[in-house]
């Protein structure tokens, strides 16, 4: 049977491995699995591929050490853990990818990393010096300094907007279960879908829960939302299990292939598009919607009629239409309590009376995405 050429021919691969994948039974890091994963990774690395690793499993390796028998359901006692058991992993790795001669790193990442333009700019900046040292970056959330309000959560979304930030041909996202089945696959009429064309694809199929709620958090849902960001950002996605990580990086037809659906757009975009909670709205007279979707245009303070919410400048809120209907999410550029000052007055007043920085657009349209 013929190979996936969107796999044969990637030459930049973000690989992402779940903790179900890493961990024993009893829990704490598997090293014998580790080891058949960097096997994988060096041989596609020595066909000439870059390749970035999204690694989860941190709170997992942090659990023995600690005498925990599960992950812990409080947030402090998961950043304890996961700062345990971050640099035991990465040691693991560091010391298996030596065996083939390559050089580990350790990129922690936050969710300003990839929605801050200047953060942004650094990280790409990073992994673009990484890969050309010769080095094997392995990401993962920067779990011990993430509030429960600001974390990706799950590290497939995060292996999707990585995916994005570094200009990945290919996405592999690596689980306990060979791919995408249209029912959970505990059901005994369900089936493998090979692949998915479209979000139509995907209506019919049923999602269950987790199969490893001990150790991680995504289950099948965050998977299909990451390989959703990833293709609609016009990057491929095969989806399927840790142990058939080399024949799916050969090309083989195993797992799901989800095929791109869109084109490349800015990371921060993606983000607020597909990541973020709003922390409010502010609501649009027809005008001002009509500019905002039709014309693409920014959302000038003269077309706002209302505020809700506790918001700050930087942060994302729905642009609502008079009815209350979310019509578009952006980054905001006033907090809250300055804009009802702002309501409904033009640009140029606004200058005349506060001053030059009250002249600016209340959401960019390079900061605005259509919902
Ligand atoms: N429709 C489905 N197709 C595939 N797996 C599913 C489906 N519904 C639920 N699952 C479950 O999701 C699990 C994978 O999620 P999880 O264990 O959290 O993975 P990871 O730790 O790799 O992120 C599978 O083991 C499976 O039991
Ligand atoms: N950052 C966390 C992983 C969170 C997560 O998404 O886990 P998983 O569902 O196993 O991919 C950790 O390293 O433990």
């Amino acid at each position: 049977m013929s190979v996936r050429t969107e796999v044969t021919g990637a030459k930049r691969v973000v690989v992402k491995v779940g903790s179900s994948s890493l961990t024993t039974a009893a829990g704490g890091i598997d090293p014998g699995r580790v080891r058949e994963l960097v096997d994988v990774l060096a041989k596609l690395r020595t066909g000439g591929a870059e390749v970035v690793l999204v690694s989860s499993g941190a709170i997992a390796a942090g659990l023995a050490p600690l005498g925990l028998k599960r992950r812990p359901r409080g947030l402090p006692a998961q950043q304890a853990a996961a700062s345990v058991g971050q640099g035991l992993l990465v040691h693991r790795y560091t010391e298996e990818l030596a065996r083939h001669g390559v050089i580990a790193g350790q990129v922690l990442l936050t969710v300003d990393d990839v929605t801050r333009r200047s953060h942004y700019r650094n990280a790409y900046q990073t992994f673009a010096k990484l890969l050309e040292l010769g080095v094997l970056p392995i990401v993962n959330e920067n779990d011990t300094v993430a509030t429960s309000e600001i974390r990706f959560g799950d590290n497939d979304r995060l292996a999707a907007l990585v995916a994005h930030l570094v200009h990945a041909d290919l996405l592999v996202l690596l689980s306990d279960v060979e791919g995408l089945y249209d029912a959970d696959p505990e059901h005994p009429d369900s089936s493998l879908l090979p692949e998915v064309m479209s979000v139509d694809d995907l209506s019919d199929v049923r999602i269950g829960k987790s199969g490893s709620a001990g150790v991680g958090t995504g289950g099948m849902q965050t998977k299909v939302d990451a390989a959703r960001i990833a293709t609609g950002a016009g990057i491929p996605v095969v989806l399927t299990s840790a142990d058939r990580a080399g024949a799916a990086l050969a090309g083989e037809r195993v797992g799901t292939l989800f095929h791109p659906t869109g084109r490349r757009r800015p990371t921060r975009l993606l983000w607020l598009a597909h990541a973020t909670e709003p922390k409010g709205t502010l609501v649009l007279d027809a005008g001002a919607v009509k500019a905002v979707v039709e014309r693409r245009a920014s959302l000038l303070a003269a077309g706002i009629t209302g505020v809700e919410g506790t918001f700050h400048a930087g942060e994302p809120v729905d642009l609502a239409a008079p009815d209350g209907t979310p019509v578009a999410r952006g980054i905001v550029n006033f907090d809250a309590e300055e804009i009802p000052a702002l309501l409904g007055r033009s640009s140029h007043e606004l200058k005349r009376e506060l001053g030059a920085e009250y002249e600016r657009e209340v959401v960019h349209r390079d900061d605005l995405v259509l919902l």
